[in-house]
């Protein structure tokens, strides 16, 4: 968390928006696979991937789903990233033909470790920060380095007190 905390800025993304900027994801990647346009299977980032990969999945008509599980280690400073779970050697090859997608990529380390292991598939995100740009295919949205992406599973509905009357 070291790198990650603190931010200056939030960006508060509600389910309904991720629902949207998942749809417009899976319209700019459509017809966009390598063999007469399609995709063989997509891939889930866990856990953050698995939500736009559903949407996705639904929007493109792909019904082969698997997952990568990736934890991240901080190592005096250094985050350092692992997978802990691999999807199937069998469909994956070197990724040619796959999409992998991850909800967002930061400063790149989780894309950068996938993207060794398969350097032909694809690599879609809904959000981006400066520093992971280069790691990403396709996103939608971009925030700045310094922004906290909130997303809705990591939320609540909270009472707050009306502008007049606080105390
Ligand atoms: O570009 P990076 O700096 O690597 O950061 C991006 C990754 O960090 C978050 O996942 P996290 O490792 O927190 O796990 P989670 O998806 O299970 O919440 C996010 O979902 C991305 O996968
Ligand atoms: O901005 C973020 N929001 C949520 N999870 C994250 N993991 C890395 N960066 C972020
Ligand atoms: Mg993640």
């Amino acid at each position: 968390m070291s790198e990650r905390l603190p931010h200056e800025k939030g960006f508060h993304v509600s389910w309904d928006q991720l629902h949207r900027d998942a749809r417009a994801l899976s319209w700019r990647l459509d017809g966009r696979g390598p063999e007469d346009g399609a995709w063989r299977a997509i891939v889930a980032i866990t856990r953050g991937g698995l939500v736009p990969a559903m949407i996705l999945a639904r929007e493109l008509d792909i019904r082969v789903i698997d997952t990568i599980s990736v934890k991240s280690y901080n190592h005096q400073e250094q985050r350092e990233a692992q997978v802990t779970k691999g999807p199937q050697a069998a469909l994956m090859g070197d990724g040619e033909g796959i999409l992998v997608v991850d909800d967002l990529v930061d400063t790149g380390k989780t894309l950068e470790l996938v993207r060794k292991l398969y350097p032909k598939a694809h690599f879609a995100t809904v959000y981006a920060k400066p520093k992971g740009r280069p790691l990403v295919d396709t996103y939608i949205t971009e925030v700045s380095q310094d922004t906290w992406i909130f997303f809705p599973w990591d939320m609540a509905l909270q009472y707050v007190q009306p502008y007049r009357g606080a105390d």
